[in-house]
């Protein structure tokens, strides 16, 4: 499990590791761990040109230590000092790592000297180092460094972040303004939930953590994203004496005269996620047959289908969802798509066994009532605030997949696996699917979405090897990553 914390976790976990140490150890644990990653993304080190973009806080003395230590392996280090002006007129930087660097043979200058043209101080770089702001930063970067943030990434010098890239929220993953767009970010001590959730997420480019010795407590993770054992453990395993009805029977609500499409692939999903079996329900079923003929069909409605262990509904239903029938019920139930609309929060947060909703960015936006860029640009919150409303486990579907459960002291999950081919239409089918059938095999909600969102985000970069995926495609792909998890 990848877990990430808050700026202020790690500042009081920081605190109490620094008390035991001698001043400025952890700092040197840092710059060394940052060096090494940078002298690792060099061809060779000896000769190199790194550009250093130092601010005034310790991330910038991180970066100044790195560059210190570049430059006494034979790099030709530059330092461009950010901080504002101090007494003497200069900008601010820390003391002892400038010192040390200029000890190395470094130099540095005011960035102010190269605002006319940053794009000229830049060139040549073989590597920038962003050391601008880490988890001190308050919104977006300063003109200045934005500038020179903008000309380091022409430049086609590797960018390496320190800590963060500067300019992203480290607790929320918002970015206010103009931000680093790092090749890799090197962290320290943990991951900050910035670093795993989109829109921040995609600034930081590759991640590396660097052990530091800090230890924040288990019991403070604010995001988490699983790996392939967590997914692993999860997984539903039948044993020697299950049966069909022992498995788990998913039920399935979706599609309309009008969208039959929806109801295949969701059945597709449900067929592929552990349950023993598909009960469909609803006007599709000839098309359901047509493609999964192991699937129970009931042309009426959920009310008479018979008994099951959990309910989707919603994929393509269109305008009459009748979502009702189905909360009434005393099992799990998934919604998605059209069920989504005009859900009561109150008949949401009174029924007797768990709801998970699975709405993208647009369906989030009209439940909470806000545009859809803000919940795009705020993905942890809005799915953080839309469980509170309704007292229900949220995935938030999109760039960064996000699982929040109506208890906030869960952290939340961040989906690592997912592929920018999936925004295609019909994959969401697949997923409710897929998820409502783990939710029959008896994962809580929580794990049931994570670990549904996981397996398709794989499936569907299975599927698509870097070129354009059909739904059915990544439904076909579940068993394949099922296995690579269970396999690895
Ligand atoms: N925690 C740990 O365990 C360890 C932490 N360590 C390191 O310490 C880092 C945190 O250091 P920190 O607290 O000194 O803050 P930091 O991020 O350097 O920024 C502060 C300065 O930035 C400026 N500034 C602010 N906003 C800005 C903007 N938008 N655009 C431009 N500039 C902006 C502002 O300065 P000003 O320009 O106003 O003088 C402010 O004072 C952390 O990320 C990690 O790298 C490691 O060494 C070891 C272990
Ligand atoms: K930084």
């Amino acid at each position: 499990m990848r877990t990430a914390y808050r700026t202020e976790t790690v500042r009081a976990a920081e605190a109490a590791l620094m008390a035991e140490l001698p001043e400025g150890a952890l700092m040197r644990r840092a710059a060394a761990g940052l060096a090494a990653a940078c002298a690792g993304l060099l061809p060779r080190v000896y000769g190199s040109r790194v550009v250093v973009l130092a601010g005034s806080g310790d991330n910038g003395g991180d970066a100044l230590y790195a560059g210190a230590r570049l430059a006494r392996r034979g790099a030709g280090v530059t330092a461009l000092l950010l901080g504002s002006p101090g007494e003497d007129g200069r900008p601010k930087a820390h003391r002892a790592a400038l010192a040390a660097l200029r000890a190395a043979g470094g130099a540095d200058r005011p960035a102010s000297a190269v605002a006319g043209d940053p794009a000229a101080a830049l060139a040549g770089a073989d590597l920038v180092l962003d050391g601008v702001t880490g988890i001190g930063g308050r919104g977006g970067l300063r003109p200045e460094a934005a500038a020179l943030a903008r000309a380091a990434r022409a430049s086609g010098a590797a960018l390496v972040a320190v800590d963060l890239p500067s300019g992203v929220d480290a607790d929320t993953g918002t970015v206010d303004g103009e931000a680093v767009r790092a090749d890799v970010t090197v962290t320290f001590g943990a991951y900050k939930p910035g670093l795993l959730i989109d829109p921040a997420r995609a600034y930081a480019g590759a991640l590396r953590l660097v052990d530091i010795g800090l230890t924040p407590p288990a019991g403070e993770v604010a995001a988490e994203a699983l790996q392939h054992a967590d997914v692993a453990a999860l997984l539903p395993h039948p044993a020697a004496e299950s049966d069909k009805y022992r498995r788990g029977v998913v039920g399935v609500v979706a599609g309309s005269a009008r969208y039959p499409g929806a109801a295949v692939l969701c059945v597709s999903g449900a067929l592929r996620g552990g349950a023993g079996a598909v009960r469909y329900a609803g006007p599709a079923g000839e098309a359901v047959l047509a493609r999964h003929p192991e699937t129970l069909v009931h042309p009426g409605g959920p009310a008479e289908a018979g008994r099951v262990q959990s309910w989707v509904i919603g994929p393509g239903l269109g305008d009459t969802p009748g979502v009702e029938a189905v909360l009434a019920s005393d099992v799990p139930v998934l919604v998605d798509a059209d069920g989504l609309r005009l859900l009561d929060p109150a008949a949401v947060r009174a029924r007797p066994a768990p709801t998970l909703l699975t709405p993208h960015a647009g369906e989030a936006a009209a439940l909470l009532g806000r545009p859809r860029e803000d919940v795009e640009a705020g993905r942890l919150s809005a799915a953080r605030e839309l469980a509170a409303a309704y007292g229900a486990t949220v995935l938030l579907k999109g760039s960064t997949t996000v699982v929040a459960s109506p208890d906030p002291k869960d952290p939340v999950r961040v989906n690592p696996t997912g592929t920018p081919w999936l925004a295609t239409a019909g994959t969401g089918d697949v997923l409710s699917g897929l998820a409502g059938s783990l939710l029959a095999a008896g994962l809580a909600p929580r794990d049931a979405a994570s670990v549904a969102a996981y397996l398709h985000g794989l499936a569907a970069r299975r599927a698509s090897h870097g070129a354009p995926v059909a739904a059915y495609d990544v439904a076909e792909a579940l068993s394949g990553a099922w296995r690579d998890v269970t396999e690895d």
